[in-house]
């Protein structure tokens, strides 16, 4: 099970996620309470073991500002949050970054990790970074295919069973290991690394 930990700000944030055996973390360039500037990114992203993925999140940039930013801080992936169109990942490819499409799944999502080129297919509740669940009976009718991460509202206490019920390659939380809006728990970043590893997968 590969778990991204995101909206990290610290470099007690990077250290816990990084100690308790995050397969990635997460670096919101997006506007939010967890908002960093490229050179807190830049510092941030030195401190990550090269075996953890390092990712920019980005959402209502245009894509070439998206992997500026990722190639001038060393982000190692850059994830488009939202509705961008294939043209948008397509103008990334040959960049040394990895692709991350996130976004909600509807009827209209193509669920096959690769269709835009992209390398992680991250789907997520309608409001990125709320912390809000979303109906993971949706998931019957649209089998998602590859390389796929959930996310939205998880949390220690509800990843196994979103596990078991969603089957995932991985998992991405944010408000769920947070004691306020945009401050990690470190504990909870902990509890949380530990009970997705611990998930039952079939
Ligand atoms: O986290 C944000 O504030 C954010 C803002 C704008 C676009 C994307 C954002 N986050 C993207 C993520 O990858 C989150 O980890 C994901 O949405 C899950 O969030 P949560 O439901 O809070 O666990």
């Amino acid at each position: 099970m590969f778990v991204k930990v995101c909206g990290l700000r610290t470099e007690g944030d990077v250290a816990t996620a990084v100690s308790a055996g995050a397969d990635a973390v997460g670096f919101v360039f997006a506007r939010s309470p967890r908002q960093v500037d490229p050179d807190l990114a830049r510092e941030l992203v030195a401190g990550v073991p090269s075996q953890v993925l390092t990712v920019g999140v980005f959402a209502g940039v245009e894509a070439a500002e998206a992997a500026r930013i990722a190639l001038d801080t060393g982000i190692g992936a850059v994830q488009l949050h939202g509705d961008y169109p294939p043209e948008a990942f397509a103008e990334l490819a040959g960049l040394p970054v990895r692709l991350v499409r996130a976004t909600t799944l509807t009827a209209d999502t193509d669920v096959r990790t690769g269709a835009y080129g992209e390398d992680l297919l991250l789907l997520d509740s309608p409001v990125a970074g709320s912390g809000e669940r979303w109906d993971l009976t949706v998931l019957d009718q649209a089998r998602p295919q590859g390389q796929w991460l959930l996310a939205g509202g998880l949390n220690p206490g509800n990843v196994a069973g979103a596990i078991a019920a969603a089957q995932p390659w991985g998992v991405d939380v944010s408000s769920g290991v947070e004691s306020s809006r945009g401050v990690k728990d470190h504990g909870l970043i902990r509890e949380f690394v530990a009970a997705a590893r611990g998930a039952t997968v079939r």
